[in-house]
Formats: C-alpha cells, structure tokens, sequence
C-alpha cells in the first residue's frame, strides 16, 4: 500500500531544472505531496508548467501561492533568496516547513533567518544533482535518483521538520546526508565550484587565444576541451549567485588550487618527471574510485 503523502500541500518557488523535476517526482509517485502548488515569476514559465501538467496550482504570485501550504521550497537561484523571501515570510502558515535546493547554504541561514515567522521550521537541503540546462523543460523526475542530497539543519531545528525533509529526498531516490552549512560550502567549493570556475576559465583563455591568433583553435577540441564545455553551458544567473554567495570558500580553494598548479608548472620547468607522474596517478586513483563508487 501507498504511503501517506509526507505534504499536504507543497509549493515550488521556481519551477526550472530543479524545481519542474521535483513537481515531476512527486506527481509520478504520488507519496510526496497530496496537492502541488508552482509559482513563477514569468508569464513564460508559467504556461510551460501548465502544459506541462506538473502542479495542481500555477501562480504568479509567491505570496498567494505558499498560503495555506505545509511545505515550501524555494528553487530560485540564491541571489534572489532575500528578495523572494521578504515577500513571502508574512504568507507562511504557522507548522509550515521551508526548504530550499541552493547551492550555497550560509547564505540561506543568512537571507532567510532573519525573516522566519514564529512556528515556521526551516529545513535547507541542497541536492547533488543537476545538468547544464535549466527552465521547466529541462527537468526529470529521475534527476535525483542515486544522488547524495546534503540536508543542513540550523542548530535547534525541529526533528520532525528534519526527518520530513530527509524523507523527501529519499523518496525523489536520494541518498542524505547531514552536514552544518559552513562544512557544505566548503565541500562543495572544491567538487562543484571550482570545477565550475575551472571551467568558465579555461574556455575563456582558449577564446582569448582564438582571438588574439585569429585561428579556428576551438575546431579543434576533442573530448577533452569538449568535457569542460559542459558544465561552462551552465546558467549565468544560477553561477553568478553561487560564487558571490560562497565567496570565502571558493576563494580558499581557489588559492589552495593555485599553489597545486604552480608547483606543477614549476615541475614541468625543472623536468622533475617523478612530480607529475604522481599528480597523473593521483588523478587516475580518484577517477578509478568515483566509478567504483558509483558501481557499487
Ligand atoms: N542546475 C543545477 O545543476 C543545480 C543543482 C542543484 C541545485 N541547484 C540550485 O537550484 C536552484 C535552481 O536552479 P535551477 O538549475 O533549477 O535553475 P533554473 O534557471 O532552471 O530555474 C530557476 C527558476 O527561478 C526563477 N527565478 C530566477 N530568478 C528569480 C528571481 N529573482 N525571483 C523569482 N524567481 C526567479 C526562474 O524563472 C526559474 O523558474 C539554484 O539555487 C541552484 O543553485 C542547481
Ligand atoms: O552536472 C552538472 O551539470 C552540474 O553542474 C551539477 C552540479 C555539480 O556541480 O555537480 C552543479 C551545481 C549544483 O549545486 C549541484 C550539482
């Protein structure tokens, strides 16, 4: 038999890549949430999830849309977090839980804190998956299936707010793990981020290059190029919001980076082969690890 729906009524801020593929999980399995509310802020958006059939409720207004609502999760990128939630905090029910999908988590205790209504739970929880397509035509409801979601309760929150959260994700196929905001922004800086940063870069120095010889250089990346093209296809607005909003860390990990490829730029000068046959073995060990992982 079907388990109760863990929501009475589940409102999505944001309907795009993220948010359409939690509406499309949860209308797939049913168990997730009894009735689903989406609110947009354009008219566009609006009328992709309508024909898209993946919420019971559309709503242009956030403000209308999160009242009456059990659950709440903000899916907008988290430079508009304070914006969207000083609209909405005088809305939310008493019990409400609030949650959210960012990519940064002190700036969420930060926005959002401060403008919590008594009886409100927050509950922020960022889910490890994604792509480099964003808008409610991009989600899946299989997008989280397999991947870690990393829940980061404010101390002091309600356990039954937590254990809902939790018990969200693991529907959606996640696996959960807690951790306090400060250590997500820093284990996120270097797996996400900085792959981000590296990737914005790079194609912009071979653009440079492109340029200044007036040579067709990109025609010919192959794979290699091509694998950090992916991710640099990725939102401008969504990536602008994650570095500005976890800039202590990634600054951190960027200067950690920097002296690693320094010293690897200083071994190649001083031919010293031992150094960076160890850097290449290294990478090919946690490359062998990850698809072990996965595998397992
Ligand atoms: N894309 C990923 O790989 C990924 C993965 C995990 C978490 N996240 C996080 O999830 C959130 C959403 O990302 P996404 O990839 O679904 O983005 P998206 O661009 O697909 O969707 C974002 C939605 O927010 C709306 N929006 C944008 N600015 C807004 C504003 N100022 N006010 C109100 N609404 C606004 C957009 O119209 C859209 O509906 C972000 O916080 C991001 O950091 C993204
Ligand atoms: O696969 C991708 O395209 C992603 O960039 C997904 C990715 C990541 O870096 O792993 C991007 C940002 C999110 O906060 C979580 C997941």
């Amino acid at each position: 038999m079907a388990e109760a729906p863990l929501f009475q009524r589940l409102c999505i801020i944001g309907p795009g890549l993220v948010g359409s593929s939690i509406l499309r999980v949860a209308r797939e399995r049913g168990d997730i949430a009894a009735s689903l509310v989406a609110s947009a802020r354009s008219e566009h958006t609006l009328e992709r999830v309508r024909a898209l059939g993946i919420a019971d409720v559309v709503e242009g207004d956030a403000a209308r849309a999160v009242q009456g609502c059990d659950g709440v999760i903000l899916c907008v990128p988290v430079g508009a977090y304070a914006g969207v939630m000083a609209h909405i905090a005088p809305h939310l029910a008493p019990g409400c839980i609030l949650s959210d999908v960012g990519s940064t988590k002190g700036s969420v205790l930060r926005d959002l804190g401060p403008l919590l209504p008594e009886g409100v739970h927050l509950v922020p929880a960022h889910p490890m998956a994604g792509t480099e397509h964003s808008g409610p035509d991009a989600g899946f409801a299989e997008l989280f299936r397999g991947r870690w979601c990393i829940v980061t309760p404010p101390p002091g929150a309600d356990p039954e707010a937590v254990a809902r959260v939790r018990a969200l994700w693991e529907r959606a196929g996640s696996m959960i793990e807690t951790m306090d905001a400060a250590t997500h922004d820093k284990v996120v800086a270097i797996v996400s981020h900085l792959p981000h940063l590296i990737a914005f870069t790079i194609c912009g120095t071979a653009d440079d290059l492109a340029q200044e010889t007036r040579e067709a250089v990109l025609r010919f990346a192959a794979s290699g190029f091509r694998d950090f093209t992916r991710i640099a296809a990725s939102d401008v607005d969504m990536w602008r919001d994650i570095f500005l909003n976890n800039r202590e860390a990634v600054l951190e990990m960027l200067a950690r980076l920097t002296e690693d490829a320094q010293a690897f730029g200083r071994a190649i000068r001083w031919g010293e082969a031992g150094f960076i046959e160890d850097r290449i073995r290294r990478g090919r060990k946690i490359r062998r690890s990850l698809i072990e992982l996965k595998q397992a």
